[in-house]
């Protein structure tokens, strides 16, 4: 993953001790090809490649789409609600060797109601997760429903009737609502009725903009949708205006140097805009996305983009602090991570 140099063990150790938030990460992307094909076994699928290693070499992408093919694909693994158990188990496990104090996870209900998953058993596999993690790892976490934007509106709507009745069974967990899939052509402002309930009903907003699509479109997820952090965002760097407006509300972006990398919205991690953002007083934060299909989770990426964009420690805590921040913990829990962090951050 480094071609310039070997991982520094000692930055590293750093980077693992500071308290952090991960705010964007989806928890279909976090499905290991190991585990896969273990669940494939468990439940009698299929799977179209030989071995993990055939799987994983397959794992180079184009695009987003290219990525997003066979990310569905792979999903279609998970069945009972230990599978969901399962997967989400082991992310969390791994957070907490890297640091991670609390993760908030996106999941594609859609993905799994439309091969007849029901809604309950993916919210009771996640779910219970969550607080097996909270209990014995002390790994706080919550859930964003992402709805799928290549799907209509309508499909949001549906999936939002079905998510409902649970509200009140997961209350501590299912804070917040998320827009993700395959968004040139799926601007905001086609789910601007289904956010505008979500908003009623009180959940916490956030959308996917400026990975692919336009800086137009973070701008309309900020007007339209009224998301309160714009996921990616990196293609805001073309609109100076926006890019002012971003500093000036403190608009937090959710990052991923890696998963950017990987679909080629850079050609490298130097080319990256992450530092220069930091620099210009941006509210990012640096995140996963899907670390099994990227190559990297979270202290991966804070590892490589210290490596490739020369962020020294007071950065790299400044990017811990941010993800404190800009999660959606009580203020009282954020002040109580923050004071484990440096001054400086
Ligand atoms: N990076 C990404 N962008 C849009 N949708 C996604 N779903 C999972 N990862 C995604
Ligand atoms: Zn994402």
């Amino acid at each position: 993953m480094h071609s310039h140099t070997r991982p520094d063990p000692r930055l590293l150790q750093f980077i693992r001790a500071l308290p952090k938030a991960e705010l964007h990460l989806h928890i279909e992307g976090t499905l290991e090809p190991e585990l896969m094909f273990e669940l494939a076994r468990r439940n009698g699928i299929e799977l179209p490649y030989p071995t993990v290693e055939a799987l994983r070499a397959a794992y180079r992408f184009d695009d987003l789409q290219s990525f997003l093919d066979l990310y569905y694909a792979g999903a279609g693994v998970l069945i009972q609600e230990a599978d969901f158990y399962d997967m989400t188990m082991a992310y969390l496990r791994r957070a907490q060797r890297d640091g991670i104090v609390h993760a908030e996870i996106m999941f594609d209900p859609q993905t799994h109601t439309a091969r007849g998953v029901p809604m309950e058993t993916v919210f009771a596999g996640i779910g219970r997760a969550l607080r097996d993690a909270r209990d014995t790892l002390g790994v706080s976490g919550y859930l964003l429903l992402s709805f799928l934007r290549h799907l209509p509106e309508a499909d949001a709507f549906s999936t939002l009737e079905q998510a409902l009745p649970l509200r009140d069974r997961y209350q501590d967990i299912w804070m917040g609502i998320g827009l993700d899939s395959a968004e040139k052509g799926n601007p905001p402002e086609k789910f601007a009725r289904v956010f505008a309930r979500c908003r009623e009903l009180g959940f916490r907003l956030v959308a996917h903009a400026g990975e692919e699509g336009p800086a137009a479109y973070v701008r309309d997820a900020l007007d339209i949708l009224r998301v309160e952090r714009i996921d990616h965002g990196v293609r805001s760097e073309e609109d100076p205006d926006l890019m002012r407006r971003l500093a000036q509300e403190k608009v937090p972006l959710t990052v991923c140097p890696l998963s950017n990398l990987r679909l080629c919205v850079f050609p490298s991690l130097e080319d990256h805009n992450l530092a220069r953002m930091l620099r210009q007083g941006l509210m990012v934060t640096v995140n996963s996305d899907d670390p099994a299909y990227f190559g990297g989770y979270l202290a991966d990426n804070y590892l490589a983009c210290a490596e490739s964009l020369g962020l020294d420690e007071a950065e790299l805590a400044t990017l811990a602090g941010n993800s404190i921040r800009a999660s959606f913990l009580p203020p009282e829990q954020k002040a109580q991570w923050l004071a484990r962090l440096p001054a400086t951050a």
